[in-house]
């Protein structure tokens, strides 16, 4: 606004220098040269500052995200029991981008907004300081009005992101279980408890569209304010001599320019705040220190590792639900080399038992030993990566079954055809495998859904079996086909194993068998020593469970 006025002034200053004629057009002439250039320049500097700015945006914004990614990975199971999925995406998707937003075009369009309000107030200075000083007065109260509007905005952006989190969540549960709300014919219901969900989002939303519209106003008025006193002050410094017309005209236009900077500054500093809001839940996310590392401590030399296992009066409940212990003084010894059934009623802790293994979860006393080694000792990424697991229900990745076996070896693009091949072999996945019409190549859907149960085991067993190191144990929960288990068989062979049993003709292969009874082993030993017990806890399990065949039974009395 204040270009074509700078221009009027040049012209003006020009004319009334009493230069000869030519001498003026010379002059406008290059003065026309010069401002086309200071155009084009302006023009690209703009551009540039857009693409700038926008690049770097991107980059924050990429750079934000893979470190959100990075510190929810690091995070303990426990975590994950209490935060769920859908809110972690959320963060990683609305709140990065919102963050991202407030820094970028918005801190973009900010810079400019604060340059044109300096440059708009120096001039003011520079025309008249004593008419700036009176027109600035209005600054302090509006700055307090501000701290005050923007810590609000925070706490409200940090409601919404927190609001937006819960709906999604919602939202990711029902769409990635679909076939559960199917089965129930839920999905009108369900709509209905989302579309709840996104109302809080939009009252907070209105929340912030009252507060940002008083504000704006506010700043609006204070812009007219800034005029009105320029009107009247000025008037009076006119009256005295102590300004003139052109002074004031020209003030008068810096003013129009600051009050529209201001405008700019006001939309920049929601945006801002919003931001911060929005960013909340992620530095808590970024700052927070996994309660146990993931890949420090010590790792045992190939010749060191034997495989013997040894729970040594283990307690333990999980830690969102500290008033109900799962294990209470358990003890259990694995030797090397021998497979350990684990049964017990359900609920008895036969899975939790694995992950303790598996150090998901650290106990509250006592110590979980392999070789000796306390497991709180060893790197647990390295103790993971020398434990197969099989469970009951395996999940797999939406992307080829092919991609899917490869994913149990270290280095899964060091993988060769064969060794995947050799490996669906041993697992008699091959089979079933090649009559898909896309083979290896065949997309299992998103945990795996477009197979059936024991093929995805199968499939999970060739996985394993990737990441087959000599003397490693296994944690087995998967044997409800033949062909399952007979792929398990081969798997484990030599190996210390402990699986968690739910047939007799598994627990009968086993060397020993642990009952888990009221949060600890209640009875261990070999299968026929403890069937032999007519009063034992083991025999009267075997009975008591509905899977035994009647031929088994008959077998057992
Ligand atoms: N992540 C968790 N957070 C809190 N409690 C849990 C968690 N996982 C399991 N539990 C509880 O721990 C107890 C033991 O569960 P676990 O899955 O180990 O039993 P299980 O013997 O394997 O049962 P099943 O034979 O039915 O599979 C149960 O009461 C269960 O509700």
């Amino acid at each position: 606004m204040s270009a074509p006025f700078f221009l009027g002034r040049v012209i003006d200053t020009i004319y009334s220098s009493g230069a000869d004629t030519e001498a003026m057009t010379a002059s406008l002439t290059s003065l026309c040269l010069m401002l086309t250039g200071v155009f084009l320049c302006g023009g690209a500097a703009n551009a540039a500052r857009v693409y700038l700015m926008q690049a770097s945006g991107n980059q924050i914004v990429r750079n934000l995200r893979s470190s959100v990614f990075s510190a929810i990975l690091k995070q303990e199971v426990g975590f994950f029991d209490r935060n769920r999925t859908g809110e972690l995406i959320n963060r990683l998707s609305a709140d990065t981008a919102m963050v991202g937003h407030s820094i970028t075009d918005n801190l973009s369009d900010g810079l400019r907004a604060v340059a044109q309000a300096v440059a708009g107030v120096s001039m003011m200075f520079y025309v008249s300081p004593n008419l700036a000083g009176f027109v600035l007065m209005i600054v302090p109260p509006l700055a307090v009005l501000a701290i005050i509007y923007g810590r609000y905005l925070r706490s409200i952006a940090k409601r919404t992101q927190d609001a937006l989190a819960q709906a999604t969540q919602l939202a990711e549960e029902r769409i990635s279980n679909i076939r559960t709300v199917r089965a129930f014919g839920k999905e009108l219901s369900e709509v209905d408890v989302y579309t709840q969900k996104t109302d809080d989002v939009l009252a907070l939303a209105k929340k912030e569209a009252f507060i940002r519209a008083g504000f704006f106003g506010v700043t609006g008025l204070s812009g007219n304010l800034m005029i009105l006193s320029v009107l009247y002050k000025g008037g009076l410094l006119m009256a005295s001599q102590h300004m003139t017309v052109g002074e004031l005209s020209s003030f008068l236009m810096y003013t129009f320019w600051v009050g529209i900077s201001i405008a700019g500054l006001s939309s920049f500093y929601s945006e801002l705040m919003k931001g911060f809001g929005a960013g909340a839940r992620l530095w808590e996310l970024l700052d927070r220190k996994p309660e146990f590392p993931l890949n420090e401590g010590q790792v045992l030399s190939p010749d060191q590792l034997k495989g013997q296992l040894e729970f040594c009066d283990v307690s333990f409940a999980y830690p969102t639900r500290k008033e109900a212990p799962i294990f209470q003084n358990l003890n259990l010894l694995v030797p090397a080399g021998t497979i350990m059934a684990v049964v017990g009623p359900s609920g008895s802790g036969k899975s939790s038992l694995v992950s303790l293994l598996l150090r998901l979860y650290d106990p509250d006393a006592g110590t979980i030993s392999i070789d000796g080694h306390d497991i709180r000792d060893l790197n647990p990424y390295w103790l993971r990566n020398h434990i197969g697991t099989v469970s009951q229900e395996p999940v797999l990745f939406s992307c080829s079954i092919r991609d899917n076996i490869a994913y149990g070896a270290a280095d899964p693009g060091a993988v060769t055809a064969e060794d995947v091949h050799n490996a669906a072999r041993v697992a008699n996945a091959y089979g079933f495998i090649q009559s898909f019409p896309k083979g290896f190549d065949t997309v299992v859907g998103e945990k795996g859904v477009l197979l059936s149960g024991g093929q995805k085991q199968r499939i999970a067993i060739a996985r394993a079996l990737l990441k087959v190191n000599k003397n490693m144990l296994f944690a087995l929960d998967a044997e409800n086909e033949f062909l399952v288990q007979e792929a398990l068989e081969r798997l484990v062979e030599g190996r210390t194993v402990v699986i968690i049993a739910h047939r007799l003709s598994t627990i009968k292969n086993a060397d020993s068998v642990a009952v888990l009874d009221q949060q600890r082993v209640g009875e261990c030993g070999q299968p026929t020593q403890l069937l032999a017990n007519r009063q034992g806890l083991f025999r009267k399990l075997m009975e008591k469970q509905a899977f035994l065949q009647e031929e088994q039974q008959r077998a057992l009395l």
